[in-house]
């Protein structure tokens, strides 16, 4: 594997956890909608869109995420022309110190997988400070984002990151997209409906799997167009978020957050009463077995494009994949009590699964799942 890939990029699988769709279900809805949708490129404010959902049957925010998508695939991901005239002289004993932090900060907070600077990014809102995160501080990340791509980096973690953004064809767009996250996860504590949410993942999680594909590359031998496999990449994202929102669902109740969608909530006689009460009961089981399925559903769709990734990938994908599905599988063991307790996967079961995903990322990319 390359070594900035492994160092600054790449994702962790200490004890990896991982795993995503849409249920033809919710692609089928044909209503209007009215979303709030935060327009990045300059745009920091949200802007109220009224969206005709039912434009090929596909949700609106499903589209505006599947066209951020269509034009990610576009960047020629295994090209070795990539951005060369623009790559920063750093020192080689100051690169690879910086590669080795980011490693050692991999290695000592990220049990799933994890970019560096997706970690410090998530910091500003989930971390010690996040009280006092305000706009300007993220505007401030967002200039400093900027900067690294242009070549200036401000600290050691943000030079290791420069410079695998040289290195591979990574594209801007999905670490904007990651700050919008955050400025919308300090606007918003509630979610409508499910297209609110699934922006929301987009924009905390599945941006993570834009971000790793032109890093981990697409095999070369393998018939995917580069659009499925980035599709496969969000959908990881999408089912890992949805996951930790359903593992994480009593934790968050307690910060005043629901990540729920609301209307669905209602459609099982359920409100945010019930979430913050903890009690576990059968409209709450029968809640939560929905949710459970549209995860692994999402999932599904990932597993499709994770053979598709250049081989020395495949294993760390496939590993996290199926431990964080495994998640959802603690949620049901529980018997659907996400709410006192933390659904977790075992040490000897993660250890277990390590060799089934290797067996996985052995097959060729041309063997469907
Ligand atoms: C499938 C294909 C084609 C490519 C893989 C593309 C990738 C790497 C996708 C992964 C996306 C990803 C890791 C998103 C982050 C999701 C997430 C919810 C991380 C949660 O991390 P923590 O909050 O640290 O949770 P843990 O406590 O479980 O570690």
């Amino acid at each position: 594997m390359n070594a900035s890939l492994s160092y600054a990029a790449m994702p962790y699988t200490k004890s990896s956890n991982i795993n995503m769709l849409v249920s033809k279900k919710y692609m089928e809805t044909n209503v209007r909608s009215e979303v709030t949708i935060a327009i990045p490129n300059g745009r920091k404010d949200c802007s109220k869109l009224i969206l005709d959902v039912s434009t090929n049957g596909i949700p609106c925010t499903e589209k505006f995420v599947h066209e951020i998508v269509q034009r990610q695939s576009k960047h020629k991901i295994n090209s070795s022309s990539f951005n060369v005239s623009r790559k920063p002289n750093f020192h080689p004993m100051f690169l690879q110190e910086s590669y080795e932090r980011c490693r050692d900060i991999c290695a000592e907070y990220a049990k799933t997988f994890y970019l560096v600077w997706c970690r410090r990014t998530d910091e500003l809102v989930d971390g010690p400070n996040a009280i006092h995160i305000t706009s300007a501080a993220l505007d401030r990340w967002e200039k400093r984002l900027d900067d690294l791509f242009n070549g200036r980096p401000y600290d050691m973690l943000d030079a290791a990151l420069t410079d695998t953004v040289h290195r591979f064809p990574l594209d801007i767009k999905p670490f904007k997209d990651m700050i919008e996250g955050m400025r919308m996860d300090t606007r918003k504590n509630r979610y409508a409906n499910f297209q609110e949410l699934y922006l929301y993942c987009y924009y905390v999680a599945g941006t993570v799997g834009l971000m790793s594909v032109p890093v981990m590359g697409i095999a070369p031998e393998s018939s995917f167009s580069a659009q499925n496999v980035y599709n496969a990449a969000l959908y990881l994202g999408i089912g890992n978020q949805l996951t930790n929102i359903l593992r994480d669902v009593g934790e968050d109740a307690s910060r005043g957050r629901v990540y729920l969608p609301q209307d669905e909530l209602s459609k099982f006689g359920l409100c945010d009463e019930d979430v913050l009460s903890r009690k576990v009961t059968y409209e709450w089981k029968e809640f939560m077995k929905e949710q459970i399925a549209r995860a692994r559903l999402y999932f599904d769709k990932a597993e499709e494009g994770a053979s598709q990734l250049h081989k020395a990938s495949r294993w760390p994908v496939w590993s996290s994949l199926m431990l964080y599905r495994m998640i959802l599988d603690s949620i049901e063991n529980n018997d659907y009590d996400n709410l006192t307790k933390r659904a977790y996967v075992g040490r000897t079961k993660k250890l277990m699964t390590l060799p089934v995903a290797y067996t996985r990322a052995l097959r060729n990319p041309s063997v469907t799942v």
